[in-house]
């Protein structure tokens, strides 16, 4: 399987469940791996075939800003809607990371697997 990857992707938005994180904008880091074929892209040279990191980072970005939600896993489950849904990824690996939203902790948050994972 093969995987087309974003790392340490950093989105603001509004995210939280309390009253004060309701009106400041937080940084969010994602960690995405998306499996896909890149076989065919390789031998056509043409992002046609590709799944395109920045087509995908554009909306995620657009989605993420826009968003209030108040849980990390919601937001979470919202990217997978959209990658499978919109550009049609078969197994996703997301992080998302809340940085400095637990005293002692570099960041937190959550970590899902979605989907079917290709051979
Ligand atoms: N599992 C989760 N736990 C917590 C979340 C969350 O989104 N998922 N959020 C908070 C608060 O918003 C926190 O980030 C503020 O510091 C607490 N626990």
């Amino acid at each position: 399987m093969d995987i087309v990857y974003i790392r340490d992707f950093k989105v603001e938005t509004v995210i939280g469940m309390f009253q004060w994180e309701r009106r400041i904008r937080q940084t969010l880091s994602l960690d995405l791996e998306m499996a896909w074929d890149i076989r065919p892209a390789a031998a056509s040279d043409s992002i046609e075939h590709a799944l395109d990191y920045r087509a995908v980072a554009m909306r995620l970005k657009s989605h993420v800003e826009s968003a209030e939600f108040q849980l990390v896993e919601r937001l979470a489950e919202s990217v997978w809607d959209i990658l499978r849904d919109e550009f049609h990824v078969p197994w996703l690996r997301l992080r998302v990371s809340k940085p400095g939203a637990v005293r002692g902790a570099q960041d937190v948050g959550v970590l899902i697997e979605r989907g079917r994972r290709p051979d």
